[in-house]
């Protein structure tokens, strides 16, 4: 599990450290992390967007971005430390004479200059570090700090953020202005959200963590949590000997219309490699969801009518089509999509015994809360928080990052980590239903279904496109690769 803290969280920590610590430790510790990764990146170190060409650091060209706090901090002491090992290395502080004293005079003391013409060194340095902001930083960049961005990002060096890229904020993953796009961001003590959730995340290249030793002083829930593959394992249900059909969940799917067919069948393809032991299937689609999947069980009347399920997934393609308040009066888990998210009512959802999940995208979202997409799209979090709060339902929020949140305090927000802008293509978000309305019915709480279905389709996402356009239908026909490649299953095995 990857988790991420809030600013807040993170300075309280650090506080309770540095009280056990001598003065500067802490600072060291970060400084000396983030020369390591720097070292790596000027050795030929992969992940980051750009790789740098020098292969050493004796020799190499560094800028450090010093601006007026303890980020600046860290950027000039991890300068001092590649100097000492041989790097020509040239300070632009941003902040004139409020510059970090002690990172100033150890870089100058290991053979470091400041910059004559920061425009000069910036287009032949082999490394940048962005030491402009971390987590004290509020808003974009400044005016005086724009230039000298754009110029690092002109030139041909590994930009390398220092915390953060400076100019995101911390805790939102909010870009309010302009700011500086990394390949690398080396980040102390514990992840902020910012660094996991789109716009910000975009910023931040590959993430490295340099524990300074922050973890006892952390609490145990944090603001965010990302699972990885070993989690999803854990969630994924299994069938064993006792498993029949009706143990391993029936799961109801109602979806499509004259308008959408469709939808219905990329719903059902979701369903059937979801893990539920049937898929039902209610609505007026029932021909074309036979013809491509002859195990579903078909229905055209209301869902109540349709016989037992352990979960319903209603909405994608429906129209105006009838199902959603019948499903949601029924007393088991419902997911609510797309269409079906239209006028929906949070008296009614609040009032249900059962879970309900919201799966929307951002257009939707922000339909829900009565806002601009826009608003949705750059505050994320806050969104999806507000949406789980107000309907008192889990809320998956879809898009370049998708979140998960509970209705309950102080539960942490999922981010997925799998996914590719290429599942940005019609019909994924149906297949999404179906699958995480599959692994409702097998059992699986709403965040967990939500989250692990999330998991699984951005991975096969990933699988059937690699790198290439992808139809929704080969997504779900990689959800089965996923789920292998999740549990560990080899193929052949
Ligand atoms: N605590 C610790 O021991 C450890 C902390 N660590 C490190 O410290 C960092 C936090 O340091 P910090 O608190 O000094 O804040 P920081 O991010 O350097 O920036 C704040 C300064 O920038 C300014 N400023 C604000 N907005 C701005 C903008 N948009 N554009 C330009 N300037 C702006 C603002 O000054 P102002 O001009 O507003 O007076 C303020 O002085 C943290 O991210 C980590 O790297 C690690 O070493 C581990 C140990
Ligand atoms: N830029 C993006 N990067 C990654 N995933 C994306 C992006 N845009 C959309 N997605 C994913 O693609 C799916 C699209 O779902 P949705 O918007 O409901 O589309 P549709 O209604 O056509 O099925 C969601 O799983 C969403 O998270
Ligand atoms: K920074």
């Amino acid at each position: 599990m990857r988790t991420a803290y809030s600013v807040e969280t993170v300075r309280n920590a650090e506080r309770e450290l540095m009280a056990r610590l001598p003065e500067g430790a802490l600072m060291q510790r970060a400084a000396a992390g983030l020369a390591a990764a720097c070292a790596d990146l000027l050795g030929g170190g992969s992940g980051a967007g750009r790789v740098s060409a020098v292969g050493r650091v004796y020799g190499s060209k560094v800028v450090v971005l010093a601006g007026s706090g303890a980020n600046g901090g860290d950027a000039l002491y991890a300068g001092a430390r590649l100097a000492a090992r041989g790097a020509r290395v040239w300070a632009v502080p941003l902040a004139a004479d409020r510059t970090h004293e002690g990172g100033l005079a150890a870089l100058l003391g290991a053979g470091g200059r400041v910059a004559d013409d920061p425009f000069e060194v910036l287009a032949v340095a082999d490394l940048v570090l962005d030491g402009i902001t971390g987590i004290g930083g509020r808003g974009g960049l400044r005016p005086d700090a724009v230039p000298v961005a754009r110029a690092a990002r002109g030139g041909r060096g590994v930009i390398v953020a220092v915390d953060l890229p400076s100019g995101v904020e911390a805790d939102s993953g909010e870009v309010a202005g302009e700011a500086l796009r990394a390949d690398a961001t080396v980040t102390f003590g514990a992840y902020k959200p910012g660094l996991l959730i789109d716009p910000a995340r975009e910023y931040a290249g590959a993430l490295r963590l340099v524990d300074i030793g922050l973890g006892p002083y952390l609490p145990s829930v944090p603001e965010l949590e990302a699972l990885q593959h070993e989690d999803v394992a854990r969630l994924l249900p299994a069938p064993t000997g006792e498993s029949d059909k009706y143990r391993r969940g029936v799961v109801g799917i109602v979806a499509g219309s004259a308008r959408y067919p469709g939808a219905a069948v990329l719903a059902v393809a979701g369903a059937l490699r979801g893990g539920a032991g049937a898929v039902r299937y209610v609505g007026p689609g029932g021909d074309a969801v036979i013809a491509h999947y002859p195990e579903t069980l078909v229905h055209e009347g209301p869902p109540s009518k349709a016989g037992r399920v352990q979960a319903w997934a209603v909405g994608p393609g429906l129209g105006d089509g009838p199902g959603v308040a019948d499903a949601l009066a029924s007393d088991v888990p419902v997911l609510v999509d797309a269409d079906g998210l239209r006028l929906l009512d949070p008296a009614t959802v609040r009032a249900r015994t059962a879970p309900t999940l919201l799966t929307p995208h951002a257009g939707e979202a922000a339909a829900l809360l009565g806002v601009d997409r826009a608003e949705v799209e750059s505050g994320r979090l806050a969104a999806v928080r507000e949406l789980a709060a107000r309907y008192g339902a889990t809320v998956l929020l879809k898009g370049s990052t998708t979140l998960v949140a509970s209705p309950d305090q102080g539960v942490p927000v999922r981010v997925n980590p799998t996914g590719t802008p290429w599942l940005a293509t019609a019909g994924s978000g149906d297949v999404l239903s179906g699958l995480a309305g599959s692994l409702l019915a097998s059992g699986l709480d709403p965040r967990d279904a939500a989250s692990a279905a999330a998991y699984l389709h951005g991975l096969a996402g990933r699988l059937a496109s690699h790198g290439a356009p992808v139809t929704a239908h080969e997504v779900a026909e990689a959800v089965r690769g996923a789920w292998r490649d999740v549990v560990g299953v080899r193929a052949g095995a």
